[in-house]
């Protein structure tokens, strides 16, 4: 018999020959959620992204940068087999994407296996999301960063918030269903809105006392029920430095895994140069400033103090959207005027 990975290749290949690679992967990966069988089969030819406890297995490369380890289908199984582990645990695989050849990525937690010993076979490390996050390149933390908020999910659904009965997942682990039930449950992510406040001239940044010393972001809340982005944009900004926002323009959006699944929406929200003196709430911020185009330049190549040093002023990394928003802001700034 055909094997039903293979058979689901062939048949998405010749429907989708006019078509991209990225529409035949996004319609296998949309096949594989749906259907148990081919996603099985699916799994026994995929690649594995490694966790233990909901760390990404890193490895360091030759030119020093790092990069999360991914193992074929068959170099798991034999890593559990010479760790003397059930191999069934292979099946709690989530499914993750796909190479444009129908090759599968999964991701798998191995926490019930001894982290060490998995290490020394991999020559790799298991290392916090929020180190990795940072370490890994901008095309690759993104991805770690969904497969850590997928396993993370079914880490902790594995009840049914209604009944108390327990879950069951489908294969491809998109989702989960209460047991004996029509009940089904998807992963969720929190809304978030994250502005960087102007007023023509300079932009706003606060930061919570929580902050590594000096960082300064851009105003972030969760999204309250029921709320539009405009108006989370202009609540936030209201409750956290007491500005009335004019207008807001819609930048860009990330999946943030901090402190779970967060879906970050970006925006420039502008006041009125007039009305710019700050309220601060301290509840809720330590610190808020107004910062012009030659602070934000000098704030963009700094970063963390170091033991011992004084404590200059920095922003978020390159992954993180703050950091995006405001790198836009200083183009915006910096671009000729058109001409009239
Ligand atoms: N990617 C990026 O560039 C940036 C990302 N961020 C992220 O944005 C997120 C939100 O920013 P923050 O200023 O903390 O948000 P808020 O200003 O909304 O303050 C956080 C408080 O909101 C309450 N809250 C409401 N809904 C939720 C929810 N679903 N999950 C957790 N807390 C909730 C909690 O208060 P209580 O418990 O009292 O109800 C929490 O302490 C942060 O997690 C941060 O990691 C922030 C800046 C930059
Ligand atoms: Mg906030």
């Amino acid at each position: 018999m055909l094997n039903p990975v293979r058979l689901l290749v062939s048949s998405l290949a010749q429907s989708t020959r006019c078509c991209s690679g990225y529409v035949f992967r996004m319609r296998f990966l949309n096949s594989l959620k749906q259907d148990d069988e081919a996603c099985k089969a699916a799994l026994s030819h995929s690649d594995l992204m490694l966790f233990h406890s909901l760390k990404p297995l890193l490895k360091k490369n030759k030119d020093r940068s790092f990069s999360s380890v991914r193992l074929q289908y068959d170099d798991v199984k034999s890593l559990l087999q010479k760790l003397g582990t059930d191999l069934s645990l292979i099946q709690d695989s989530v499914l993750i994407g796909s190479s444009e050849r129908g090759t599968a990525l999964f991701c798998l937690d191995l926490a019930s296996v001894d982290a060490a010993a998995i290490e020394e076979v991999g020559g790799a490390k298991f290392v916090d999301l929020r180190k990795s996050f940072f370490l890994l390149s901008d095309s690759e933390a993104p991805l770690v960063a969904k497969a850590q908020a997928l396993l993370r999910w079914h880490l902790t659904h594995t009840f049914c918030s209604f009944s108390g009965k327990s879950t069951k997942r489908n294969r491809a682990g998109s989702h989960r269903i209460t047991e004996g039930s029509e009940v089904v449950h998807y992963p969720q992510m929190s809304p978030v809105v994250i502005a960087l406040v102007h007023d023509g001239s300079r932009c706003l940044l606060g930061r919570q006392i929580s902050f590594p010393a000096g960082l300064y972001s851009a105003l972030a809340g969760f999204c309250d029920m029921g709320e539009t982005v405009e108006e989370a944009v202009r609540r936030e900004v209201a409750e956290e430095v007491g500005l009335e926002v004019l207008s807001i323009t819609y930048s860009g959006s990330q999946h943030w895994p901090f402190p779970n699944s967060s879906f970050m929406i970006g925006c420039f929200a502008s006041v009125s140069p007039a009305h710019s003196e700050l309220c601060i709430d301290h509840s809720e911020l330590e610190d808020a400033r107004w910062f012009d185009l030659a602070q934000i330049q000098t704030g963009l190549q700094s970063s963390a103090t170091k033991k011992g040093l004084p404590v200059v002023t920095w922003f978020p990394p390159p992954h993180a959207i703050a950091h995006k928003l405001i790198r836009e802001w200083v183009e915006l700034q910096t671009q000729a005027p058109p001409p009239h």
